[in-house]
């Protein structure tokens, strides 16, 4: 992708100050808590509509970024949000003062947006993806739906259901506060989808849990 890795480790140093600073970390052990043995994760592609209608979900919930707002539109609150910020935030906040515990991925691209949303969030677990800190952690993955799916391995899930996950073609609509409707997906973004299904086809090979997807 071309990413600047200088900026990448800039970006967990800045997470990690803006924690201490605003003392509104958790811990992987307080996460940790939260995960049950089957975990739901939800994805922002098109299928989600169609999964929330369904069954109820037992089992921890977890909401990659724009998929949050999905969930609240059918009521419900996910216990856990992995996100870069570049969802609803609003959505992301209020999800957050419901009860979600929300995992802040730092990046070279998202310092602006870990500076402006950081602060007014509670219960943060804080990811980076260069070398892991203190309270900056690095559990795997690329994008916010298989870090999610890493996270929850790493933290002891020994079923993972994904829903909303279409690496397809189409962008569900929640992806970005801009999009309207589920859209044809653009080169970059392209390019992380292939990203993530490869680490996730290596995650079910190498990884402990068992990895269903809807
Ligand atoms: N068709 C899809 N459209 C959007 N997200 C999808 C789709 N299929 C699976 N997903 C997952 O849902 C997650 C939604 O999060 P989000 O839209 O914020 O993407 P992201 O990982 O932050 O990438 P970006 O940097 O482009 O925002 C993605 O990370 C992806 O793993
Ligand atoms: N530097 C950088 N890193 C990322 C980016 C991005 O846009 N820039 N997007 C991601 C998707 O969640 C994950 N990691
Ligand atoms: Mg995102």
């Amino acid at each position: 992708m071309g990413y600047d890795r200088g900026r990448d480790r800039e970006a967990a140093f800045l997470l990690r100050e803006l924690l201490l600073e605003n003392k509104n970390y958790i811990l992987a052990e307080d996460l940790k808590k939260r995960i049950s043995e089957r975990v739901h994760v939800f994805g922002a592609g098109p299928s989600l509509e169609k999964a929330l209608g369904g069954e109820k979900f037992e089992g921890t919930l977890i909401a990659a970024d724009g998929a949050t707002s999905a969930l609240l539109e059918y009521g419900i609150t996910p216990d856990i949000i992995v996100t870069d910020l570049d969802g609803r935030f609003e959505d992301i906040k209020r999800a957050n003062e419901l009860g979600a515990y929300v995992v802040v991925h730092a990046h070279g691209d998202n310092m602006d947006k870990l500076r402006a949303y950081v602060p007014k969030l509670k219960n943060v677990l804080g990811t980076c993806q260069t070398e892991p800190l203190d309270i900056v952690y690095n559990f795997g993955g690329f994008t916010d739906g298989d870090r999610a799916v890493f996270l929850a391995e790493e933290l002891g899930a020994r079923e993972i259901i994904l829903a909303g996950f279409d690496f397809g073609r189409i962008v569900g609509k929640w992806s970005k506060p801009y999009l309207k409707k589920h859209t044809p997906i653009w080169e970059s973004k392209k390019k992380k989808f292939e990203i993530a299904q490869m680490l996730l086809d290596w995650l079910k090979k190498n990884g402990r849990a068992r990895i269903i997807n809807l």
